[in-house]
């Protein structure tokens, strides 16, 4: 078997095209979306994922706003900037990018963050109304990788109504909220969170129709444990030296040749990543949409 691709990039250009409608019928009624980045440290990484967000906000209308603090910026002077943001009205959401450097409380640094600011949908508010509330009422912000992973399996067309899901990883991002989407009555899939901890991985993942691979260890989902069919989305991020090109490259949570077994592959790079950034768009343009009365 090989694989069908869950492509991303696709997928995002087809988001950002519905997007950029909306952003002119928003402009038109005088509203103007604008979304604020705040990038602490010089990690190249980091700085390479803002730089997307702002070529995305310029390709479908969005005004950007950056914030660029040095690596040794404290508590306070990051806290301060998101005062700002908080306040400034050109900022209709913002997002700090994650990791921050250490000896910074990221989670004060999220909480900080107005929830209906919040383009990342991270905040202990919003993630509480994910828990708390049923679809229909839910009217703030939802975390963008687990959205960019469920519309990409929809748009495919992969089943997940009654679905075993197993997710890979912990992480505040991705592991963690993904369940609560999943398990809504719509797409009412059944989930299985493993990490780095869980003591027979193999097993769990041999059940799944569909394997959400985030922990950040290259290579841990292999193709032994994929059962033949299934949907694999790699969303690992590992920068591994390759003696070839004597670089750092990017490397995914799930082995090349996992694409002879699975029914479906999103491949790293081209697969979640690209959706994350559209969500994330999305997140921006549905706040200005309530804000504006138009939802
Ligand atoms: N505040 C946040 N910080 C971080 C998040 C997040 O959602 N919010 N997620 C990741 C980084 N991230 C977005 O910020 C992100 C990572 C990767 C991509 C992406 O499009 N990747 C490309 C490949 C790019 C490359 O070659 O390096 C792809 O997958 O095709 C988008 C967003 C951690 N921090
Ligand atoms: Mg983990």
């Amino acid at each position: 078997m090989s694989a069908v691709v869950l492509d991303g990039r696709a997928a995002a250009a087809a988001v950002k095209a519905d997007l950029t409608e909306r952003v002119t019928a928003l402009r038109a009624k005088g509203v103007v979306p604008g979304l604020g980045t705040v990038l602490v440290g010089e990690d190249p990484g980091s700085a390479s994922y803002v730089r997307g967000k702002h070529r995305d906000c310029a390709e479908v209308g969005i005004e950007s706003i950056r914030v660029e603090l040095p690596a040794t910026a404290t508590q306070a002077e990051i806290e301060s900037e998101i005062d700002r943001l908080n306040a400034d009205p050109a900022c209709t959401g913002f997002i700090v990018q994650l990791p921050l450097p250490s000896g910074i409380d990221a989670n004060r640094v999220l909480e900080a963050v107005a929830p209906d600011k919040d383009a990342d949908g991270l905040h202990p508010t919003n993630l509480g109304r994910l828990v708390l509330r049923v679809r229909e009422e839910i009217t703030s912000p939802l975390p963008c990788t687990p959205r960019g992973v469920i519309d990409l399996l929809l748009r495919h067309d992969v089943p997940l109504d009654g679905a075993e899901v197993v997710v890979v990883g912990r992480g505040v991002t991705v592991g963690r909220p993904i369940g609560l989407l999943l398990t809504r009555r719509h797409p009412n899939a059944t989930v299985t969170l493993c990490h780095t901890g869980t003591k027979d991985l193999s097993e769990h993942l041999r059940r799944a129709d569909v394997i959400v691979a985030a922990a950040g260890v290259p290579g841990i989902v292999t193709r032994q444990d994929v059962k033949p069919g299934a949907a694999v989305l790699d969303v690992g991020v590992s920068r591994v030296f390759d003696e070839a090109t004597g670089k750092n490259e990017l490397t995914g949570d799930v082995a090349l040749d996992v694409a002879e077994v699975a029914g479906f592959m999103a491949p790293n790079p081209g697969g979640v990543g690209p959706m994350t950034r559209a969500l994330l768009l999305t997140n921006v343009v549905e706040s200005a949409e309530r804000a504006a009365g138009l939802r």
